[in-house]
């Protein structure tokens, strides 16, 4: 230890007396080029190689720069780091995180693929203002990095190492946004046709009660999804995904969109279709979406007319303004017709085809990473152009309530697992829940009605099943026996009083139909 005190003093003794020298022998108009000279010499002696990310890259912001401040910010509270005493804490706009950074002139090592590296944060006062259409900050800010020379080939794996991770934490942290279109057409000062507001449903698959085959499976398509840039670019598919939930009211569509995008860390784009006016309008909308986001229409089968496009293959309505549909006139996206509208902008209002342009059309590929989302309670109003394979890629049937939903809607709010119900009331619960159809937001509502008293929530829910079972069996037995009648009232109707029921040749069935028979 002594040693090295005193070796390190006489270095420092020699760092002096050349600082004195060069500032006594060398003029100082001379002494920034020698001391580049010195410099220079130090580096090819060295066996490190240093690389200066500075903030402001002339006069653009550096994105690397901000990319290597998120990724030290969050690896600086990792224990991976070899980290200094030193941080400085921060909290973005719209964000509820707060990220640790490394303060000004300090210094953290890392390790990439077993290479240590060197980062240092370097500040220092502006000299000088130089002439710039924009305000510039007072302090240059700055990262060195220092690597060895021999590991240099890694310095670019390194870089998008760090881009992609800065990616990744930016979208943790910051909160995610839910837009719409509920200004109409309107533009704001931007030139922003979507509004904003920051996103914090607490819906995730953990708290959403369905199928878990069919959760697993979906959490699966959707990773597969967000991981699969390389695959969409080797198989030549537009980066994209379509999801169409059904089911009845309260089974949870919309809790499932938002656990989407809480999995994914995407943003949403709540469409609402009826304050489109034109497919071009749409097209706009589209275009101004960000990637990483779900772009989302509720309830499709009532926001869009949906004889539309039948009509228009019909020749009766598209055919009047004769518009085609794609822009050479071939068929837009496959199954949209010859009455497509392609969203040329002259169409004064928004059609079927239009919305599959808008999905599957070329336009839908302006920018990348994007699923739609469309819901409806009644999926056979929908076109089957909608629901061709390949339109939509999953179909999600969001049901009724079954037992195993059953089982996370009773972790999620009494904090009770199936076995901690008696025996004999699990059994009734069984034998009760999918006659009963009742929907996880119904069932919800028994639960936090009674959430005090665990037995005296099991207990009414059981009630509330039985009670709705026996409806079910009811209403079903009433229809039963009015279809019954119905039937025979047909049956008797068409049994002709003659027994032979032809209709003979001269029978006046015109003079019938006029004397309203
Ligand atoms: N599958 C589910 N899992 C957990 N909670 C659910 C589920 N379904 C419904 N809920 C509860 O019921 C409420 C209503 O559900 P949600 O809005 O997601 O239903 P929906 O299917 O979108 O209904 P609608 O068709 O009327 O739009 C939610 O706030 C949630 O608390
Ligand atoms: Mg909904």
């Amino acid at each position: 230890m002594k040693e090295l005190w005193t070796t390190m003093a006489s270095l420092m003794g020699v760092l002096a007396f050349f600082q004195t020298l060069i500032h006594t022998v060398v003029p100082p108009e001379l002494r920034f080029a020698v001391l580049k000279l010195f410099q220079r010499l130090f580096n090819c002696f060295s066996a490190y190689c240093y690389y200066e990310i500075t903030e402001i890259d002339g006069v653009n912001t550096n994105e690397l720069y901000n990319a290597v401040q998120l990724y030290l910010s969050s690896a600086a509270s990792s224990s991976a780091f070899t980290s200094s005493n030193r941080l400085s804490l921060t909290r973005g706009l719209n964000s509820s995180v707060i990220t640790y950074g490394l303060a000004n002139n300090d210094r953290l090592s890392d390790v990439f693929r077993g290479v240590p590296v060197v980062w240092e944060h370097i500040v220092t006062p502006r000299q000088s203002q130089t002439f710039s259409w924009r305000p510039m900050p007072e302090e240059k800010r700055g990262f060195t990095l220092r690597i060895n020379k021999k590991n240099n080939a890694l310095l670019k794996d390194y870089l998008e190492f760090i881009t992609e991770k800065a990616g990744e934490i930016r979208r943790k942290n910051q909160d995610r946004l839910l837009y719409t279109n509920s200004r109409g057409g309107s533009l704001d000062s931007r030139g922003h046709p979507w509004e904003s507001v920051p996103f914090k449903h607490p819906s995730t698959f953990d708290t959403l009660a369905m199928d878990p085959m069919m959760k697993v499976q979906i959490m699966c398509d959707l990773s597969d999804f967000a991981n699969g840039e390389e695959f969409y670019k080797r198989t030549g598919r537009a980066w994209k995904r379509g999801y169409l939930l059904y089911g009845p009211p309260g089974t949870g569509k919309s809790s499932m969109i938002a656990a989407m995008a809480n999995h994914l860390g995407y943003d949403i784009y709540d469409l609402e279709l009826t304050e489109v006016n034109t497919n071009s309008e749409l097209r706009k909308l589209l275009m101004k979406t960000s990637s990483k986001s779900i772009i989302v229409i509720e309830d499709i089968d009532c926001s869009i007319n949906l004889t539309n496009r039948k009509k228009s293959n019909g020749g009766s309505a598209d055919s009047v303004s004769g518009k085609r549909s794609g822009p050479s006139g071939s068929p837009g996206p496959a199954g949209t017709g010859p009455g497509d509208l392609d969203g040329s902008g002259n169409n004064n209002s928004i059609t079927l085809s239009g919305l599959l342009n808008f999905t599957d059309g070329l336009w839908s590929c302006c920018g990348s990473e994007r699923i739609f989302v469309f819901t409806t309670n009644h999926i056979e109003k929908l076109d089957p152009a909608l629901l061709r394979s390949g339109r939509m890629d999953m179909h999600v049937f969001m049901s009724y309530c079954s037992f195993p939903s059953l089982k996370i809607l009773l972790k999620n709010y009494l904090g009770i697992d199936l076995v901690d119900i008696e025996k004999d009331v699990l059994d009734e619960l069984a034998a009760v829940i999918d006659a009963a159809e009742m929907t996880p937001a119904d069932v919800s509502e028994v639960l936090i009605k009674n959430r005090r008293d665990n037995d005296r929530a099991v207990k009414e829910l059981l009630e509330a099943l039985k009670t709705r079972a026996e409806k079910k069996r009811v209403d079903m037995r009433r229809r039963v026996e009015v279809e019954e009648a119905e039937e025979e009232e047909k049956r008797a109707l068409d049994s002709p009083k003659d027994g032979s029921g032809a209709v003979k040749c001269g029978d006046d069935v015109e003079g019938d139909y006029k004397k309203g028979v």
